[in-house]
């Protein structure tokens, strides 16, 4: 289902495990900020709706999207967290490098996942324009940011389940 029929700032806390007993790590992009912080703002909000305590999510700042999967890394190593939020926005330019930005961070965070045993999710938004970035981040689509914190309890819930399997 497209983004366009579906409100990404949607959820049923009836479906969500309670986020009390979970770290949470949030690592975000400083490109694009005026989009990022947005966000960031619908993560933090959706964490403490759902139980989540403010001492038990870390934020980390990353000068752009290509370094949160190093960001990432390093918040798994250092910070023992049962979770970790990538939050960036990438928005086509005149150049490939929009391809490549998105592409390296695809492989880097799904190679995170793979590798180490804290799940992380993909908050990027990988955009054709800067108003399709502000429909998905707090306008008329919802919040990624939303939807990302929601994935983070429901993946740090199953990791937690299925650690004594
Ligand atoms: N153009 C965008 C970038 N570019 C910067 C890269 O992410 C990276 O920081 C740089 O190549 C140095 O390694 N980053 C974004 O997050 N969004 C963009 O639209
Ligand atoms: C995704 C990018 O790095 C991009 O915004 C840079 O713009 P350009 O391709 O015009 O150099």
């Amino acid at each position: 289902m497209a983004t366009a029929n579906k409100n990404l700032s949607n959820y049923d806390k009836n479906t969500i495990p309670n986020a009390k007993n979970f770290r949470f790590g949030i690592v975000v992009s400083e490109w694009n900020d005026h989009i990022t912080e947005g966000l960031y703002k619908g993560a933090l909000e959706a964490l403490l709706d759902c139980g989540a305590t403010k001492e038990n999510i870390i934020r980390w700042n990353v000068p752009g999207s290509f370094e949160l999967v190093y960001g990432a890394q390093r918040m798994i190593v250092t910070q023992e967290v049962d979770v970790v939020i990538t939050i960036g926005c990438v928005i086509k330019g005149e150049t490939m490098h929009f391809e490549f930005v998105c592409e390296g961070v695809t492989q880097g965070v799904k190679d995170l996942n793979v590798q180490t045993d804290v799940p992380v999710i993909f908050c990027l938004l990988t955009d054709n324009n800067e108003q399709q970035s502000i429909d998905r981040s707090g306008g008329v689509h919802g919040n990624k940011g939303t939807e990302a914190a929601i994935a983070a309890i429901k993946m740090a819930d199953l990791r937690r389940n299925s650690e004594n399997k």
